[in-house]
């Protein structure tokens, strides 16, 4: 069964897909690795030169043309933000995993990573953090807290809720 991975920067959306697509027999498809590959730059650098509006407009291009993929697909943190997008979500045919992390987890894990350009001032991390905590409930299926879990304990949790929601399918059917 295919997942949609949401949440915050730092969540681990990128680790947690890379460990779970070997376990599942799907391939990962890390939305900003595909935005890079179709920008032919790093993430930076578009932020640089078309600013965010163009940085989510490429987001939105790679999701639409990847959601119903049989795949894992990792999204980045702010996919959540454009109402198309959380649109898309709803309607996947996939289940939408948030990964719910603590802002304090968040920011030992990515304090100081120059590869996020929205997550160099601890300020308006903190604001955006607070702004997008309802809009990634608004699209999961499935919730896990992943504070002092491990990559592998937190894969381990989502292929046991992905079971119980393809059970419940099953029954409903
Ligand atoms: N459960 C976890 N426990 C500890 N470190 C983690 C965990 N998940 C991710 N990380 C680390 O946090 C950083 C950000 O993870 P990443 O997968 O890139 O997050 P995202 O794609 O959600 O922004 C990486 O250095 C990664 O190794
Ligand atoms: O939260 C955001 O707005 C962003 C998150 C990043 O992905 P990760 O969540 O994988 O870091 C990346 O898409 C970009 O830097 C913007
Ligand atoms: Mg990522």
């Amino acid at each position: 069964m295919s997942l949609i991975l949401v949440g915050f920067m730092g969540a681990g959306k990128t680790t947690i897909g890379q460990q779970i697509s070997p376990l599942i027999h799907l391939p990962q498809q890390d939305l900003d690795d595909l935005i890079i590959k179709k920008a032919g730059k790093p993430i930076p650098q578009i932020f640089d030169e078309v600013g965010e509006a163009g940085f989510r407009q490429l987001e939105t291009q790679v999701l639409e043309s990847t959601i119903d993929d049989a795949a894992v697909i990792s999204t980045g943190g702010g996919v959540i933000m454009q109402t198309i997008n959380r649109h898309l979500l709803q309607g996947a045919l996939a289940p939408v995993v948030y990964l719910k992390t603590s802002f304090e987890t968040i920011l030992a894990r990515i304090q100081n990573d120059d590869n996020r350009p929205l997550a160099t001032n601890i300020t308006a991390m903190a604001r955006l953090f607070n702004q997008r905590q309802s809009l990634y409930e608004e699209v999961a299926d499935i919730v896990v807290d992943t504070d002092a879990k491990s990559p592998a304990f937190i894969s381990t949790e989502i292929m046991n809720q992905l079971a119980s929601v393809s059970e419940l399918r099953h029954s409903a059917m």
